[in-house]
């Protein structure tokens, strides 16, 4: 997929008319390694080689426009009512997210009205539009001590237009949505019904996921605390695995079709002999394949540790007939690829006379339903004030991300264009081999899904 500037390109609903409460603070910035200025962008690319195959001056060269405070803006704050919603799984830094959105409409911009809607988009829906929760700075003070999400969150879908009608008749004129891939394109749904309508309503996605699996962000926010807490896992099942006689342990984490949490929680422990991933197929019969390594580790060290994303091997569940069902937002459900893993290990190696003393972890919710860390409560503040600028300056349709260390506004579109997976053929997966030694394919090469290193 080969990106332009103009696809890159955010919508604005209008002239900025109204002072900013930040325009004197603007009037002396300029761009530095710190800072980009209103105005200036930030490129997609980020090589020489990438940004030379656009054979384009860098101005029209594809680049995003910067996030942050703006010198006029587009609502009069006196006049606003803003609304946020949190909807499918958990992530931590969620709370985190909804008290930087209320602090910053409130406190800088004054806005009088935040309506939290309950339970992800089932909030929005005609049955439950009237339940909102008025969120004010002394109610979100403390809220970000905690995991999960005040405001509750759901799947499912809803109608579009009926979404549309809560937000007019609850007066909303700028709304938060704060989701993964799913919630981005509910997004998209909602801002599309919006222009259909011909209203006057912002809608700003603030992306967040634990699988990290958006493209167009550096990593997704409560990524780094999902992993970390992962990583105490691992650390366990090492110990329990080195401990016991053909010790064997496996830490089966989230990650539906990408493997950054595996692969990301595997290096910071340092413990485990192979890690699995959805990018990455593997066989577990044969010379090469995966139970004959795990029965050379067993000898060669005594025990072995496995990491593995639930996502990984799935075409291996096929083979066992299993069904493919979607949950109530149309995600497939995963077969339990930690379950088939571990089997086939306990029958592998009984049968070559290395009984093992089995140690599984399946850690999931444990994981994902934390309190944010220090970087990811910083990383979630800054997410909420770059939404709140970008939608008091009138963009729509737009989610606010960091990209290459900036944070920028990209279309809501593109949010949902592409899934962020590990790169096969990238330097992180080269990481895990290095640290793991394993070889990078177990049994015969299969084909695999090419993830695209770059943008063009
Ligand atoms: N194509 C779509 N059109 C409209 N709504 C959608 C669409 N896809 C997902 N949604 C809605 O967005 C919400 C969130 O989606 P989903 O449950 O997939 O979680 P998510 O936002 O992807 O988060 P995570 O991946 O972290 O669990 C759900 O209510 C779902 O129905
Ligand atoms: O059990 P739930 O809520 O459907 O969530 C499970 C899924 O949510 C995620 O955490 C995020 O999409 C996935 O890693 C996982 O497959
Ligand atoms: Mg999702």
């Amino acid at each position: 997929m080969t990106l332009h500037l103009d696809d890159l390109r955010v919508r604005q609903l209008g002239e900025c008319r109204y002072d900013s409460p930040f325009s004197e603070m603007l009037s002396t910035k300029q761009t530095s390694p710190h800072y980009v200025a209103e105005g200036d962008r930030v490129l997609l690319e980020d090589t020489v080689s990438m940004l030379a195959g656009h054979r384009l001056p860098s101005v029209q060269a594809p680049s995003f426009e910067a996030a942050g405070p703006r010198r006029k803006i587009y609502f009069d704050p006196a006049n606003v009512t803003a609304g946020v919603v949190t909807c499918g799984g958990l992530c931590p830094g969620l709370n985190n997210v909804i008290r930087g959105l209320v602090q910053e409409l409130a406190v800088h911009y004054q806005v009088k009205r935040i309506l939290g809607f309950r339970n992800g988009l089932q909030g929005l829906t005609a049955e439950h539009r009237d339940d909102t929760v008025d969120l004010t700075p002394e109610g979100v003070r403390d809220i970000h001590h905690a995991g999960g999400t005040i405001l509750g969150s759901s799947r499912g879908g809803q109608d579009a237009d009926e979404m549309v009608d809560t937000l007019v008749l609850r007066g909303i004129d700028i709304m938060f949505v704060i989701g993964g891939d799913g919630g981005m394109r509910a997004a998209t749904y909602l801002s599309n019904a919006i222009r259909a309508r011909g209203l006057d309503i912002a809608v700003i996605g603030v992306p967040k996921t634990i699988d990290n699996d958006l493209p167009f962000t550096d990593q997704s926010f409560g990524f780094q605390s999902a992993f970390a807490k992962a990583t105490d896992f691992i650390a366990a099942v090492a110990v329990e695995a080195a401990a016991s006689p053909n010790g064997v342990g496996i830490v089966k984490l989230m990650g539906r079709h990408s493997g950054f949490i595996a692969s990301y929680a595997a290096l910071a422990a340092n413990a485990a002999d192979i890690v699995l991933i959805p990018e990455v197929p593997f066989a577990l019969g044969g010379a090469d394949g995966l139970l004959a390594h795990v029965e050379r580790q067993v000898r060669a060290k005594g025990h072995v540790v496995i990491v593995l994303a639930e996502g990984a091997g799935q075409d291996l569940l096929e083979d066992y007939g299993l069904a493919r069902a979607t949950d109530a937002s149309g995600n497939i459900k995963l077969g339990n690829i930690g379950e088939l893993v571990k089997e086939s290990i306990t029958a592998h190696l009984t049968a070559v006379g290395l009984t093992p003393t089995m140690r599984y972890i399946d850690p999931s919710y444990a994981v994902r339903s934390i309190a944010a860390n220090a970087y990811d409560s910083v990383y979630c503040l800054r997410l909420a004030h770059a939404a709140v600028h970008a939608a008091m300056a009138g963009r729509t349709e737009a989610a606010v991300a960091r990209w290459r260390r900036r944070f920028v506004h990209v279309p809501l579109s593109l949010m949902t264009s592409r899934r962020n997976q590990v790169d096969p053929d990238g330097d992180l997966w080269m990481s895990v081999l290095e640290t793991t030694c394993q070889p990078a394919e177990f049994g015969p090469a299969r084909e695999r899904e090419r993830v695209r290193a770059g943008f063009c």
